[in-house]
């Protein structure tokens, strides 16, 4: 096959061997982060007196992560915030790592855990002109000298890694431009990535000819392409290679089942099985090549089917926080037949089937926090983590799709500790540190604070209370709002949900889901029964009534959906009341 992109445009063709630190950054991404100074270069070729050993092999090619081409495509763009966990950060960063260069040492925050680093454009360095009689060592081959690109691109990122109860990478655009001046692949046709060059390296170290090692990784075309390895060409394997040929002087021969073919180079003997195929059978995967790790028990599917009659309850697919600084609120919760959310104070009480559970963690899914009081962190200690399958932890990627749990706690009294079920979600990477709002007046334990941003969650202090002495929702939501919750989901428990459906408050909702599950739990739990209201008459009033409302059958329960009228939503009217017959006077 013939080399694509001719040697002298790619850097890692022309630019001779570099550090061997630097190799290390895409294959190893040691953690504890080697010395900045010489990651701050190009990444990916070998150098030094040193030869590390590469820990990206052929597999790493013939088995890439998961949407490969995507995630590079984002890990360029970084048109919002991509959020990482250490393993998917190590495992994507060294195909992207061609575009961005590290600017300058890691800056720490004092509390050790938090490392930040910034990055710009491989073409925002300056041009470089070779001098034209730059000397080389005794010895060495006179180089073909290049101008090399540069000061034409100005975008610039930062990688902010936490350290903690969890472990993760935050990728941020930073500075004001908001796009590249040019395409990815314009950057790959001038440097190669370091999980290019390691898998090079790593097969010429097996004593396969560089030559032959192009042709394999040539095999399956749109996985090399993926990999950011369009322009990849045989000067690449050689350099990459380079440094270890030269202490290894042995013979190398060419790739299993590939041969020399004169005039043609080298080709697949006959009937050989491309030896990008590991197994004979591709359906086949074999788990120790997969990237993909089985899902965790307990991962749950809410069938593509039934998601359709939720659709009009949930926020417009790219929620903003609406004129009046509220984020889309839904109330949603699960009831039995004598509206009952448990069968005594204090007592977690499943009613959802699992059909109906599934769903619950869809709309989790769906809202960007899950608030509670405190009544019900302390009786049921939580998860608030969204399981549902395709969901970072649950087989998606980061956190996303994780909804951050809020637990509003005035006087501070939910004993949250390490093995709170919510803290523990967060170490497992599988759900956010939660947030605690508080009323004023009240400090958390300065210990448990200090726990809760280990596990990377905080407290919201508000001071707007109303006559009742309780905190007022148009302050909760507007300070989630501040935090940038565009989307809302209350699930509880008793008095959350009669508060919130008080005339003053019901205009925050914007939607209900309800499940109701086919029981009756009888008198003595936590009922949901909002005050009633009556007209200026003094007549009875129906509590609250719902409109553009649709029942909807799952598995053995049934779920209410419905709306309220107006802006955020209003109370809406009630129906006129019946006629009522004339009193007639006492005694006749
Ligand atoms: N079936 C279902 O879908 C669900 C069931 N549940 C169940 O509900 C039960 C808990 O309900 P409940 O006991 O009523 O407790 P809640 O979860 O409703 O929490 C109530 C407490 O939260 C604080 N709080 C809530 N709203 C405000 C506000 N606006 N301002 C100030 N403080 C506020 C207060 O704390 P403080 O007292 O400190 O002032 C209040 O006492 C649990 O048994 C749980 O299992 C819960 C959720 C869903
Ligand atoms: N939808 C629903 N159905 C039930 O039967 C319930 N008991 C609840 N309870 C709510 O869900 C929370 C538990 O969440 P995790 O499974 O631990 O993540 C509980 O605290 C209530 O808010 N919900």
């Amino acid at each position: 096959m013939a080399d694509r992109g001719s040697p002298s445009q790619a850097e890692s063709s022309n630019g001779g061997p570099t550090s061997q630190a630097e190799s290390s950054i895409g294959g190893q991404l040691n953690m504890n982060l080697p010395p900045p100074d010489r990651l701050d270069h190009d990444a990916g070729t070998e150098g030094g007196d040193q030869i590390t050993i590469p820990t990206r092999t052929l597999r790493d090619l013939i088995n890439p992560p998961r949407d490969l081409a995507l995630m590079r495509q984002r890990l360029f763009e970084i048109k919002d915030k991509i959020e990482l966990q250490v393993d998917e950060f190590e495992r994507y960063w060294p195909y992207i790592d061609n575009v961005w260069v590290r600017q300058h040492k890691a800056g720490t925050d004092k509390s050790g855990r938090v490392i930040t680093d910034y990055y710009a454009c491989r073409l925002q360095r300056p041009t470089y002109t070779p001098k034209p009689d730059t000397p080389r060592r005794e010895g060495q081959p006179t180089r073909k000298k290049q101008i090399r690109e540069g000061g034409t691109c100005q975008m610039r990122l930062k990688t902010i890694r936490y350290e903690g109860g969890y472990s993760g990478y935050t990728i941020l655009k930073v500075g004001d431009e908001t796009q590249h001046t040019h395409d990815l692949d314009h950057i790959d046709k001038i440097k190669r990535t370091s999980v290019l060059m390691e898998i090079a390296r790593s097969e010429v170290m097996k004593g396969y000819m560089p030559a032959s090692v192009f042709t394999v990784m040539n095999e399956d075309m749109e996985k090399l392409v993926a990999a950011g390895g369009r322009y990849l060409n045989r000067n690449d394997v050689r350099n990459a290679s380079q440094h270890w040929r030269q202490i290894h002087k042995e013979e190398l021969r060419v790739h299993e089942g590939y041969k020399y073919d004169h005039g043609n180079g080298i080709v697949r003997h006959d009937g050989a099985p491309p030896a990008i195929q590991l197994n004979g059978d591709t359906s086949i995967v074999d788990p120790a090549l997969s990237d993909v790790s089985p899902l965790p028990p307990g991962t749950l599917r809410f069938p593509e089917s039934d998601r359709a009659f939720l659709q009009p309850y949930l926020q417009p697919e790219n929620p903003v926080i609406n004129k009046s600084g509220f984020p889309h609120v839904t109330l949603t919760y699960a009831t039995s037949m004598d509206s009952s959310l448990t069968l005594a104070p204090g007592m977690q009480t499943i009613l959802s089937g699992p059909e109906s559970k599934a769903m619950t963690h869809y709309l989790r899914s769906k809202h960007d926090a899950i608030v509670i009081g405190v009544g019900t962190a302390t009786a049921d200690d939580p998860g608030l983590n969204c399981r549902l399958e395709g969901v970072g932890g649950f087989g998606g990627l980061g956190w996303e799709g994780q909804p951050r749990p809020v637990v509003i706690d005035p006087g501070a009294r939910w004993l949250l500790t390490p093995n709170s079920r919510v803290l523990q979600t967060v170490q497992a990477g599988k759900g956010r540190g939660p947030w605690v709002i508080m009323a004023p007046g009240f400090s958390m334990d300065p210990m448990r604070l200090e726990m809760l941003k280990f596990y990377g969650g905080k407290y919201l202090g508000l001071t707007e209370y109303d006559k009742k002495w309780r905190l007022r929702w148009e302050a909760i939501l507007k300070a989630l709002a501040a935090e940038g919750i565009k989307s809302v989901m209350i699930e509880g428990g008793g008095m959350v949900i009669n508060d919130l459906l008080q005339p003053e408050n019901a205009n925050f909702i914007s939607s209900v889901i309800v499940t109701v599950a086919p029981t009756y739990l009888g008198k003595g739990g936590v009922g949901v029964c909002p005050a009633p209201r009556h007209d200026h008459t003094g007549r009875p009033q129906p509590a609250v009534r719902f409109q553009d409302v649709k029942w909807y059958p799952l598995g053995e329960d049934v779920v209410m959906c419905g709306k309220l009228r107006g802006g955020q939503g209003v109370v809406s009217r009630p129906p006129p009341a019946p006629p009522m017959a004339p009193m007639m006077p006492m005694g006749q």
